[in-house]
């Protein structure tokens, strides 16, 4: 499939909560190969169409289809299956697990013998969380953690714990990875690690998805970006275009969101 019929689309995606209009009917088309940045000031709505992209929110109007089919009625779970992942803005690591049991974790909508058997100390676990192992210790490699398998989660910086949770969203081979403000709560040097570490996980058949507040991070991987700005988007472009485009302008300047 090309990069145009492997893409997640939402069409007149319309929210309200309690009459008041959060999304105001929305087109977007987050194309395989590309990363895709969803931009906008405070309360813009961007957690919003994030959320019913990955099912937890339930559009009132609009349909959502992935490589043309249908998503809407979905639940999280149900599209994880079907390899649409997120990241969460908060580290959501589990402390008393190692790295490459958490990262294993993400493994568990494509196990055979089942992922809890995995972990348990029966016959017909021990091949499959061997060979879960080898993915995560994969995974964490392509990330640039190569040995901090057998480490806790709290024992490493932010920046590399985001690094893990981002192992753990892509071990399972995703056709789509959304990534909800990946570089919160992360330093310069961390900001640039993940900089690099997204842009080595772009490949033909992964849609991704960027929300984020820090400009350089979206400017320098995003290959189009959305700006949304009170549920409506006030421009799509590269980031050249959206850069000079002056209602974005009008938009940014004046406000505080260039952190
Ligand atoms: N569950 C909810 N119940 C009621 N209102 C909500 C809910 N979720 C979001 N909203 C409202 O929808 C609007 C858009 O919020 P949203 O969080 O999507 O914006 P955002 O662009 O992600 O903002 P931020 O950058 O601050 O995270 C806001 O006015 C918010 O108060």
């Amino acid at each position: 499939m090309d990069q145009m019929t492997n893409a997640l689309r939402g069409e007149g995606i319309a929210l309200s909560f309690g009459g008041i209009k959060v999304l105001k009917g929305l087109d977007v088309d987050f194309r395989a190969g590309e990363i895709t940045g969803l931009i906008g000031p405070n309360g813009a709505g961007k957690t919003s169409l994030f959320n019913c992209l990955t099912g937890a929110y339930s559009p009132q109007k609009g349909t959502i289809s992935y490589a043309g089919q249908p998503l809407n009625g979905l639940p999280p779970a149900a599209r994880a299956a079907r390899g649409i992942v997120r990241s969460f803005q908060h580290v959501a690591l589990c402390p008393d697990l190692t790295v490459r049991e958490n990262v294993m974790m993400g493994l568990a909508r494509t196990g055979t013998a089942g992922w809890l058997s995995a972990f348990l100390p029966l016959p017909r676990g021990r091949q499959e969380r061997s060979d879960m192992a080898r993915a995560a210790d994969a995974a964490l490699a392509d990330l640039g953690l190569p040995d901090v398998g057998d480490r806790h989660p709290g024992e490493l910086p932010p920046g590399m714990q985001r690094l893990v949770e981002i192992a753990r969203a892509v071990v399972g081979k995703p056709s789509v990875l959304m990534l909800d403000e990946p570089a919160a709560g992360l330093n310069n040097a961390e900001t640039q690690d993940l900089t690099a570490a997204l842009r080595k996980l772009v490949s033909p058949d992964l849609v991704m998805v960027v929300v984020e507040h820090d400009m350089d991070l979206v400017m320098s991987i995003c290959d189009r970006i959305y700006v949304l700005n009170f549920g409506e988007f006030v421009a799509v472009g590269s980031p050249a275009e959206v850069r000079s485009n002056p209602d974005v302008i009008r938009i940014y300047l004046g406000s505080d969101e260039d952190e």
